[in-house]
């Protein structure tokens, strides 16, 4: 964040040498020519007095356009900062760890993306020109005021100084009330998001009233935050304005004493005074700028500690490997694992899992509900880390050490919960890539999405909804069927996928599926059709984590062990 100027080095320079030096000399040198013009004055000399009056007007024209270009240049740097910034930041969440990102909140994210990135904008950036502009104002008009008297000058920024040092002991306060209000607009809205996410859920159960209450207590922390921020805000305004009518008192009183003295002229009283201003402004906004660009730096830090939490470094000393092809098999060796508990060891979900998936061939994955069979395809696609003994591999490539993306391009799962983008039918498949109609056709036809399609007068332009709410349970559950087969990946992962579609629907599905040449498919299914299963090359029983057989289907119902149990169980 510290280089920052990466983000439009052309404005920022701009900005900074308009509002950082061209501005503040100018100003230098209105304060010169106002002095010329009432020393004429004073004086009676008419000459001199149209010639001030004229560098005076050109002076002003001057620093109306500093202050143009000044601005300007500052508008479109904070601009296109945002723009970039914001990219990069959507960027660096969107690529993020997988598992790391499912222990954020989502509305975590959306307060990143929102507030805490409007802090840095509007604190962080806006402070950092501010600060700089008024420090060079600042700086010019005290040498300005120093060459025109400096005892009056001496007198004057002793006074200056003091709501510096008072804002600058109130700034480590500043800046933990502003990472207070930051995390207290978090938690508002997280549990905006929560509340309206789980909408169905809070109408089934009633629970209306209790959110309601739940909301008001984060809606009044937020807003007693965001008034203890503004009230020590106003405290800082105050002192600032005192401080600011008691260098006037000094500037004036003392200097008309210098003139009676004659140690100054009353011009270069008046180009004091002048010249006090834009010491006293930006000495009292410098102190405000300063809070302002630490409580930024602070939404800067809370950004920073969220990406870190994400973005797991990686440790391991072997750099991913792209794996472009599958050209022999999948095996699991020794695979024991338990899901990720905070601070405790969590139960044992999977226990010596040994398998061989070979190319080309279809399995059917079936067990009782809370087997493991999930559990065993999420991490063949690296949803969770594996336990360090056993090992997962394509080809005899260890999937830890093959980078995602290339992974992704191999595998492909169809789950149970399927997401869907508000867009489309066809931008739902597709997913922004690009693919031939015919494609398209196929990954429909064999989805079983076609009756939808001629159905609907807008046919694949169809709009789903905001998460495919004009869809049904089992129609979403096709288009992310389609969405895998449309990409042909070598291996495909079903997890119940078709739990939503009829048993006709479902065979019509699956036998899509055993029929592509080629393909390898690990299909975990409940509705067990001896019809469809005498179809796949294996059965892979699961029973309490462990695989208790495998085989083909009619081999394991003559062998009348787990299999044979449960459809006797399951077709009684
Ligand atoms: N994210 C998780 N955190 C902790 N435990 C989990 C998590 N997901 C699953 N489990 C547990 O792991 C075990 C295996 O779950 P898994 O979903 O793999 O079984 P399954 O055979 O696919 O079940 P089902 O047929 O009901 O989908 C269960 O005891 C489940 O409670």
């Amino acid at each position: 964040m510290k280089n920052f100027k990466k983000y439009d080095r052309f404005n920022y320079y701009l900005a900074l040498v308009f509002s950082g030096l061209v501005y503040p000399l100018i100003n230098l040198l209105l304060a010169m020519v106002l002095k010329r013009l009432i020393d004429a004055g004073v004086a009676r000399d008419i000459d001199a007095l149209k010639y001030a009056i004229v560098a005076c007007l050109l002076v002003c024209i001057l620093l109306a356009a500093a202050v143009f270009i000044s601005e300007l240049t500052k508008n479109k740097f904070v601009n296109n900062f945002s723009k970039k910034y914001r990219k990069h930041i959507f960027d660096e969440i969107i690529t993020s760890d997988l598992n790391e990102f499912n222990n954020n909140s989502i509305g975590d994210f959306l307060s990143t993306m929102t507030n805490t990135i409007a802090t840095i904008e509007d604190k962080y950036i806006k402070a950092y020109f501010n600060v700089i502009s008024n420090f060079a104002l600042l700086l010019f008009s005290v040498v300005g005021m120093f060459i025109i008297n400096w005892k009056l000058s001496i007198a004057v920024l002793i006074i200056s100084l003091l709501p510096l040092v008072l804002m600058s002991l109130l700034g480590g306060k500043m800046q933990t009330k502003q990472r207070t209000v930051l995390q207290q607009q978090d938690d508002y809205v997280s549990q905006v998001k929560d509340a309206f996410s789980g909408f169905l859920v809070i109408k089934s159960f009633n629970i209306e009233k209790q959110i309601s209450k739940e909301f008001q207590i984060n809606n009044n922390k937020r807003a007693d935050g965001e008034l203890a921020l503004a009230e020590f805000n106003n405290i800082s305004i105050s002192i600032s304005n005192f401080s600011g009518y008691l260098v006037f008192l000094v500037a004036y009183g003392l200097g008309m004493f210098l003139v009676i003295n004659g140690s100054t002229s009353i011009g270069g009283v008046t180009a004091i005074v002048q010249l006090v201003n834009f010491v006293v402004m930006p000495m009292s906004k410098l102190g405000l700028e300063i809070n302002n660009k630490k409580a930024g730096g602070s939404a800067v830090k809370t950004l920073n500690q969220l990406l870190a939490k994400i973005h797991i470094p990686i440790k391991n000393n072997y750099p991913y490997l792209e794996l472009n092809s599958f050209a022999t098999d999948i095996k699991f060796v020794k695979v024991n694992f338990s899901y990720p508990q905070p601070g405790e060891k969590g139960k044992r979900v999977l226990s010596n899992i040994n398998l061989q998936i070979e190319k080309g061939k279809k399995y059917a994955l079936v067990g009782m509900s809370g087997s493991g069979k999930s559990t065993l395809l999420k991490l063949l696609m690296k949803y969770y880390k594996l336990e360090q003994n056993g090992s997962i591999s394509i080809d005899n490539v260890n999937i830890n050490k093959i980078n995602l993306a290339s992974l992704y391009k191999l595998i492909n799962i169809v789950q149970q919960d399927v997401y869907l983008f508000d867009d489309t039918l066809a931008y739902n498949i597709k997913l922004g890539e690009s693919f031939t109609d015919k494609e398209l056709n196929d990954a429909i036809n064999k989805s079983g999405l076609r009756k939808l399609v001629d159905s609907t007068p807008d046919g694949i332009e169809m709009n789903v909804g905001e998460e495919g709410k004009e869809l049904s349970g089992g129609q979403k559950q096709r288009v992310s069927i389609a969405r895998a087969l449309i990409r042909k990946t070598p291996i495909l992962l079903m997890d119940e996928a078709t739990s939503a579609l009829d048993q006709k629907n479902t065979t019509e599905i699956e036998n899509a599926i055993l029929e592509v040449a080629d393909l390898t498919a690990i299909v975990v299914t409940h509705k067990l059709n001896p019809n469809l299963l005498k179809r796949y090359y294996a059965i892979i029983f699961m029973k309490e984590g462990t695989i208790t057989e495998i085989g083909s289907f009619v081999d394991l119902m003559q062998q009348k062990g787990d299999l044979y149990n449960l459809c006797s169980l399951t077709m009684n």
